[in-house]
């Protein structure tokens, strides 16, 4: 579904990302981990296209996105290429990024109405039935303003899926949250995997989650992946040095 060939990714002499390949299949829930600035959220925001690649192709869904076939060659996207492939994306952040002067439920029919010209009605319809998904039915005509970290982080995952995504990326979608507000935003995540068929990408930090969820877990060190496998292997016998060390430190501070 998603697939990175030889990319890398530099900011001027930092090699971010050093000749990335990385394939994940259709309906497959992958974890990336790994310590600061490893590069893991630059493959999240290179999928989104918010930062373009120096080298490589990142295809989506049997298609390359950052690039187009034209007589038989691989040339550079256009936008409305880009536009299209990223259409099949949707991304939830750390910071919840909702617009602050519309409800929970104007977050979620924005997107459909504007951009994918669908009727308010019928928009509104899907809105109620994924906040109701995200257990916040009650909360539709909310501010952001007026809702928990964690209730505001399940309106961006529900905003998300209005915009009928086959990929879900998550970055770090906990990390701003109360400790006790990231069990409800991780059930929410859970119940989208359970109950939607969607390939799910996931920078985490939340290790348990990892382990528990995903059926293939990342370790990105220095722009690389160092390793990969089940979530068992990685975190019950890893074989690198550096993912062992790293496992360690994380369970020694949490
Ligand atoms: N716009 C930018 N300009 C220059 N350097 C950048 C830019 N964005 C990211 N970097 C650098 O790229 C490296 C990888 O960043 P990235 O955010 O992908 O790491 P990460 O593994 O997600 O880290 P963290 O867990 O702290 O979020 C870091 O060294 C970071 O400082």
């Amino acid at each position: 579904m998603v697939r990175f060939e030889n990319v890398s990714k530099r900011y001027g002499p930092l090699t971010v990302l050093d000749n990335l390949n990385l394939d994940i299949g259709r309906g497959e829930k992958v974890s990336i981990i790994g310590p600061s600035g490893s590069g893991k959220t630059t493959v999240l925001r290179m999928l989104m296209t918010l930062e373009a690649i120096n080298d490589g192709v990142i295809w989506v869904d049997g298609e390359p996105m950052t690039h187009m076939m034209q007589n038989g060659k691989l040339v550079p996207a256009t936008a409305k290429h880009i536009r299209r492939i990223r259409a099949k994306i949707g991304m939830v952040f750390q910071s919840f990024n909702l617009f602050p002067h519309m409800t929970a439920m104007g977050n979620c029919i924005e997107a459909p109405i504007t951009v994918l010209g669908m009727k308010r009605s019928e928009a509104e319809e899907r809105a109620a039935e994924l906040l109701d998904m995200v257990g916040l039915s009650a909360k539709k005509d909310h501010y952001p303003s007026q809702l928990s970290g964690g209730q505001q982080q399940r309106v961006a995952i529900a905003r998300a899926l209005a915009m009928r995504p086959k990929i879900m990326l998550f970055d770090e979608v906990t990390s701003a949250l109360d400790p006790e507000l990231v069990g409800e935003v991780l059930q929410v995540i859970r119940k989208i995997g359970r109950e939607h068929d969607l390939t799910m990408l996931m920078v985490t930090h939340q290790m348990g989650f990892a382990k528990e969820f995903s059926d293939r877990v990342c370790f990105f060190y220095q722009g690389k992946i160092c390793e990969q496998g089940a979530p068992a292997e990685i975190f019950g016998n890893p074989n690198n040095e550096r993912t062992r060390q790293f496992l360690n430190a994380v369970l020694e501070a949490g």
